[in-house]
């Protein structure tokens, strides 16, 4: 299977500073690829245009558009009324036909035990009820690819904690993941692969045991000992 991800030379500048790269990314099939740096640093901003959500100012996202990809952002905002609604709009937007809709977004409820929820107004939802459904509405999609941005950043440990086993769900489905967090913890339990950002350069990409046994960069170290702000 050809890379789900793969960034060519990819920079992005505003108003004259470079905020992000240039940086050159391959990913596997499949992998669980996890983007670490302080604040500031440009994970949204290579999520964003990583997903196509942002144009770069320079080279190429050579995966975009070919493929089936999602993005779970921080704070996932419902879209739509009722939980099943707001899955059933997502598959709209993706052309899936009516009379499909409502099966596919039970039966993705149901993966993410929020069955019960389908028929609750989304407004009422706890958060990591809302991050679970905004999960569920990417998973609807069959996504190859799927980026999360931050996705645990306002919850609970046990929120948390459900939210990363529905993250692995994505993961024994052979789903690729890129996600974002400030969770050296979590980046420790579903990491395959790390991304270490700082100041918008790409200081390290290396598998996770390396990269929180032996950080290649200074930064990256500094970081680790919570000792790099920014
Ligand atoms: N569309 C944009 N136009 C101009 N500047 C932007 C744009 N998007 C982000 N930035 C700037 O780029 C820098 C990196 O932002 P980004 O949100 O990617 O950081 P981050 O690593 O995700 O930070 P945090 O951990 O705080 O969420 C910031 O200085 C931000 O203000």
């Amino acid at each position: 299977m050809s890379a789900p991800l793969l960034l060519d030379g990819v920079g992005f500048a505003a108003e004259g500073q470079r905020l992000l790269g240039p940086l050159d990314l391959k990913m596997e099939a499949g992998t669980r690829l996890v983007v670490l740096g302080p604040n500031g640093a440009g994970k949204s901003l290579m999520l964003r245009i990583a997903h196509g959500l942002l144009r770069p100012t320079q080279g190429q996202v050579r995966s975009a558009g070919q493929q089936r990809q999602a993005m779970v952002f921080q704070n996932a905002m419902p879209m739509r009324r009722q939980a099943v609604a707001d899955i059933e709009f997502a598959l709209a937007c993706r052309g899936v036909p009516r009379t499909h809709r409502r099966g596919l977004a039970m039966a993705a409820l149901a993966t993410f035990g929020l069955t019960d929820l389908a028929a609750r107004p989304a407004r009422v939802l706890s958060g990591g009820e809302r991050q679970r459904l905004a999960l569920a509405r990417a998973w609807a999609l069959e996504p190859a690819l799927v980026f999360l941005d931050e996705p645990t950043a306002a919850l609970d440990p046990r929120a948390t904690r459900e939210v990363e086993d529905a993250i692995e769900r994505f993961h024994a489905a052979g789903t690729a993941i890129v996600m974002s967090t400030h969770d050296l913890g979590q980046a420790r339990r579903l990491a395959d692969e790390v991304v270490f950002l700082h100041r918008g350069r790409l200081c390290e990409h290396t598998p996770a045991s390396t990269f929180f046994d032996t950080p290649r960069s200074v930064e990256a170290g500094a970081f680790l000992k919570g000792e790099l702000l920014w």
